[in-house]
């Protein structure tokens, strides 16, 4: 089990080091408009998720929506500071 910010310290490192067989270094090489279709989708099976599975499926499908979400900030260059000043 990991956090919020573990797993976007863990993602930024990804990027920096960009080891074979990451997914996020694909992802962000994939780009913004990518990422940003992946966020939407995301979002769609949380959605379904909250109205027709369990509650576990639900919150895999929040992880999952918050995952594209870091590497989305991680093209954008934006940090959690970033983000969190807006709560
Ligand atoms: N937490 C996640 C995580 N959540 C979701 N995903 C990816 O998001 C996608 C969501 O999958 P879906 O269930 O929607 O299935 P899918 O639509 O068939 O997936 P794709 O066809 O798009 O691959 C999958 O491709 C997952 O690999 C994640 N990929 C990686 N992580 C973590 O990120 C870290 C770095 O991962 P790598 O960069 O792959 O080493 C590790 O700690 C991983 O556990």
């Amino acid at each position: 089990m990991k956090t919020f910010d573990e797993l976007f310290l863990e993602l930024g490192d990804k990027a920096r080091s960009r080891p074979a067989g990451s997914g996020t270094v694909a992802q962000l090489d994939a780009g913004v408009h990518a990422i940003g279709k992946k966020i939407v989708e995301e979002a769609a099976e949380v959605w379904m998720a909250a109205e027709f599975q369990s509650n576990d499926e639900t919150a895999e499908e929040i992880s999952q929506l918050l995952y594209h979400l870091q590497v989305l900030m991680l093209a954008k260059g934006l940090t959690t500071a970033d983000v969190y000043r807006h709560l």
